[in-house]
């Protein structure tokens, strides 16, 4: 076997050229965050001149843009959102040169507040009779309206990375908890949150967007868990509650989104 004396050269140059071209870490395009206040960070505090949109410095699209340096950063996710305002007064921001979008959204459709308020001030059978009309909500109309905000998204932006991110179950089931809602009462949510994820997370996948599975991340830091809390319980501002806290969205929203972005 005859190796020619030039070859060794050869492959250094072309490894020398090939380092060059290739920058120590790959820059970072376009990046929008889309959503409710899941995404906008209510609950996690320093919303600045966000207004009612309540966005917070402490919230996972503000941590992740810090740290990645994206070429542009919009942060257009709004508590309170539902389907219909990202498609009227977000999805604008996406345009073609878009690279990552992320969203939360979904929740608020099928009644959130409500859900909450209901359990808190009812009896265990109203709590979970307005859990069921939510999770018939989820089941029934909610994908077509998903469907309508993915579509929108992947039309403004064909070739940008898209990360859908679902919402945690708020209790921890097994135990006693002082602060928290009768053990029926706390399964009913949970099992909206679990209906919440199958449904999204189903609509995600047809659009070949990523799911990020955020009860996994939240597992033991729900509220009524032993553990640190990353979720708010009843507190003052009221729309606060059940909201991720700044742990939460750090430790939580923002640890998830890093796994699939790195
Ligand atoms: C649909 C049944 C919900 C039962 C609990 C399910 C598990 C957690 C799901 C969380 C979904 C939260 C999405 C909504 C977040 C959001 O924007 O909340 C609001 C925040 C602020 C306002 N507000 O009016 O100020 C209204 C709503």
């Amino acid at each position: 076997m005859r190796v020619p004396k030039t070859l060794p050269i050869v492959v250094l140059a072309v490894l020398a050229l090939v380092g060059l071209a290739t920058p120590a870490s790959a820059a970072v395009g376009k990046y929008v965050a889309l959503g409710d206040s899941y995404s906008s960070g209510l609950g996690a505090g320093s919303y600045g001149s966000s207004g009612s949109c309540k966005r917070s410095a402490n919230a996972y699209p503000q941590l992740w843009a810090n740290s990645h340096a994206p070429s542009a950063f919009t942060f257009a996710a709004c508590s309170g959102a539902v389907t219909q305002d990202v498609l009227n007064g977000q999805v604008g921001s996406v345009t073609s040169d878009t690279a990552l979008v992320t969203i939360s959204i979904g929740g608020n459709d099928a009644g959130f507040a409500n859900v909450m308020t209901e359990c808190n001030l009812s009896s265990d059978s109203a709590c979970v009779s307005r859990n069921q009309t939510a999770q018939n909500f989820a089941r029934t109309t909610l994908p077509g309206r998903l469907d309508s905000v993915y579509r929108a998204i992947r039309d403004r932006a064909p070739s940008a990375r898209v990360v859908v991110l679902g919402y945690p179950r708020i209790y921890k089931t097994s135990g006693s908890c002082v602060v928290g809602l009768s053990e029926t009462k706390r399964a009913a949510i949970n099992q909206s949150a679990d209906v919440l994820a199958t449904v999204t997370s189903g609509r995600a996948a047809a659009f070949g967007f990523t799911f990020v599975d955020t009860r996994t991340t939240f597992t033991n830091h729900e509220i009524c868990a032993s553990g640190t809390r990353w979720l708010n319980s009843v507190t003052w501002p009221v729309e606060e509650s059940y909201h991720p806290n700044t742990t939460g969205q750090n430790s939580g929203y923002y640890a998830a989104l890093r796994a699939v972005t790195g």
